[in-house]
């Protein structure tokens, strides 16, 4: 055995095991309107290179179509859904844990996406099938590199633009997945590959 395969114990492991922040202690919350929030919870995970690498490594990753008018459209980044979350690695557990703690929701599922290059994006949408209740949360967290995520009202009008960094929560509130529209636009310049992974919860896919 070497040293590497060793489970981490001592010193060490506060460097190099992931970590949570389960007291939201950087958490920043932005008003959209009266019924729309978007919270900012930068370093909520300590330790995330090392998830990033065993999900870019392990997860099942798959390509997916989507139906756009009389086309079918293959989206710019590929996706691995864990449907149950018992079937997500332990880190992903304990992460929905924390979150359910925190924001009274039970996330008992979770998609994670990956964006390969700068060229990897997400069109504008709300969450849909996922987020029927009128009030949703919807935490998402970023692993890998920086990449904007924008939020603009689904009428029209400005975005707000966030740039979460590896290990910070941006988490959707309120009517967010109906009256706002959220996207994770290609960048002009090259990137590195970015993986986020998305908490859903069946009792929110119901409508109230
Ligand atoms: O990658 C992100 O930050 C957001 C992804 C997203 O909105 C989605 O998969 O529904
Ligand atoms: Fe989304």
């Amino acid at each position: 055995m070497t040293d590497s395969a060793l489970p981490l114990f001592g010193d060490d492991a506060g460097d190099r095991e992931p970590w949570v922040d389960d007291t939201f202690s950087t958490a920043h919350r932005v008003r959209l309107d009266a019924h729309s929030w978007v919270e900012h919870v930068p370093g909520w995970l300590a330790g995330a290179e090392q998830v990033f690498e065993d999900l870019l490594a392990s997860a099942r990753w798959e390509q997916r179509w989507r139906r756009m008018y009389d086309q079918t459209v293959r989206e710019p980044r590929l996706t691995a859904e864990y449907a149950e979350l018992l079937d997500a690695p332990e880190v992903l557990r304990s992460m929905a844990s924390a979150l359910t703690a925190h924001y009274g929701v039970s996330y008992d599922r979770l998609w994670i996406n990956l964006y390969r290059t700068h060229r990897d994006s997400t069109g504008w949408h709300g969450d849909g099938p996922s987020t029927r209740r009128r009030e949703c949360i919807v935490p998402v967290l970023s692993l890998g590199a920086a990449r904007r995520f924008l939020i603009r009202p689904t009428a029209g009008g400005a975005s707000r633009t966030f740039r979460p960094l590896a290990g910070d929560l941006v988490v959707m509130g309120g009517r967010c997945q109906v009256d706002w529209r959220h996207c994770v636009p290609k960048e002009v310049g090259p990137s590195g590959p970015r993986i986020s992974v998305n908490f859903a919860a069946t009792s929110q896919s119901r409508p109230d």
